[in-house]
């Protein structure tokens, strides 16, 4: 499978940039999120990919295929860019059976009766529809039409698979069923794979890699660890998980580690890893709540105050108070309701912009 290689896309409505100098390589095999807010460029992103959007400056580049050079006016259309692409809503058709919806692509490239048939018994069999051929979308589940779009963007072998919320109609269950499915088949076939989701746990479990959107640009990309252990930037840090941040100024040890000093810690707080928070004297750190310690001895860190503990089944959350600091801290264990002390390890907190 191709490589995808988007540079400098920009592309505004009116006044409006939504896209602005996005440029990201989806390499072969690799499956690749797009990843933010509603409105950020997701899906004019993935529209310029699919053709059915024309950016106005940059280039879409797959394998040696030029999609697009605004430059020098490339423009391929839609239908010869050989890419599967499914949408949000399911788009099936109600009037044709499965197959039927399967082979559609097939029929209108022409191909011969006995091909059509062999390769809809195969892609039916790949997403585990092979025993409802016959049936119509109204006598399927929301994930079993879901897997027929599926099924019907693999028919034809695209070069590449574009998915836009694919599974967003779907309940809770069915959803991480879906995303279980689509990640093994992704894997088994090795599809080049752009998909985009507004959906944290959903990037998380797919993506290879993830790219963190914002205001049409990419604020951070990384694989779902380095996006979630070293955000680096505070929009990435509140959108991928939940996360403390503490502002304080920086001193250098001599060893080279860092502290932030706020006043609630005395000792002031470890810090690791880049990006360096700049000159200034003044830096965020963003710390993750189930990274935060608490103990009961008075030596480890300050005196806490338990404002309010929800439990969740597999760990409690809980509302601390340091003064006038507010910290979420997630723990495996109810915190015990006085006496409480907390510590942020050396190696958890990073720097934020
Ligand atoms: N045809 C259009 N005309 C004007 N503005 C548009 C058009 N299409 C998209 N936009 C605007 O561009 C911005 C980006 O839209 P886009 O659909 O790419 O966002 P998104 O990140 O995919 O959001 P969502 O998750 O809600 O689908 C939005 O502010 C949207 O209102």
């Amino acid at each position: 499978m191709p490589e995808i290689r988007v540079r400098n896309l920009t592309k505004s409505f009116g006044a409006h940039r939504v896209l602005d100098d996005v440029t990201f390589t989806v390499r072969d095999k690799e499956c690749v999120t797009l990843l933010g807010p509603s409105g950020c460029g997701k899906t004019t992103t993935l529209m310029s990919i699919a053709g059915f959007q024309t950016p106005d400056d940059g280039t879409i580049v797959c394998g040696d295929h030029v999609f697009l050079n605004a430059e020098k006016r490339i423009d391929v259309p839609a239908e010869r860019r050989n890419l599967g692409i499914v949408f949000q809503s399911y788009a099936v058709w109600p009037h044709l059976t499965v197959a039927g919806n399967v082979g559609f692509p097939l029929r209108i490239r022409r191909q011969p009766k006995r091909v059509i048939a062999e390769r809809v018994a195969e892609v039916l069999a790949l997403v585990e529809l092979d025993a409802y051929a016959d049936r119509y979308p109204y006598q399927l589940s929301g994930g079993q039409q879901q897997r027929v779009a599926l099924a019907r963007a693999l028919a034809y072998s695209p070069d590449v698979l574009l998915l836009d919320e694919p599974f967003s109609n779907l309940d809770a269950k069915l959803r991480e069923r879906a995303r279980e499915w689509l990640k093994q088949l992704q894997h088994s076939l090795g599809l080049t794979t752009v998909f985009v989701t507004h959906d944290q746990d959903e990037a998380m479990a797919l993506s290879d890699r993830i790219i963190v959107m914002s205001g049409g640009r990419i604020l951070r990309e990384g694989t779902p660890e380095e996006i979630y252990r070293a955000p680096a930037d505070r929009r990435v840090a509140e959108f991928v998980g939940q996360c403390n941040f503490l502002t304080g100024t920086v001193q250098a040890d001599g060893d080279g580690t860092r502290r932030l000093l706020v006043p609630e810690f005395t000792d002031g707080i470890a810090v690791c890893g880049k990006p360096d928070p700049g000159a200034g004297p003044e830096a965020t750190i963003a710390v993750r709540p189930e990274d935060i310690v608490l103990t009961t001895d008075p030596g480890d860190g300050p005196e806490a105050r338990v404002l309010d503990t929800s439990y969740l089944g597999d760990h409690y959350e809980s509302q601390l108070a340091l003064g006038a600091l507010r910290l979420i801290v997630r723990t495996t264990a109810r915190p015990a309701a006085d006496a409480l002390h907390v510590r942020i390890p050396a190696g958890v907190a990073t720097f934020v912009h």
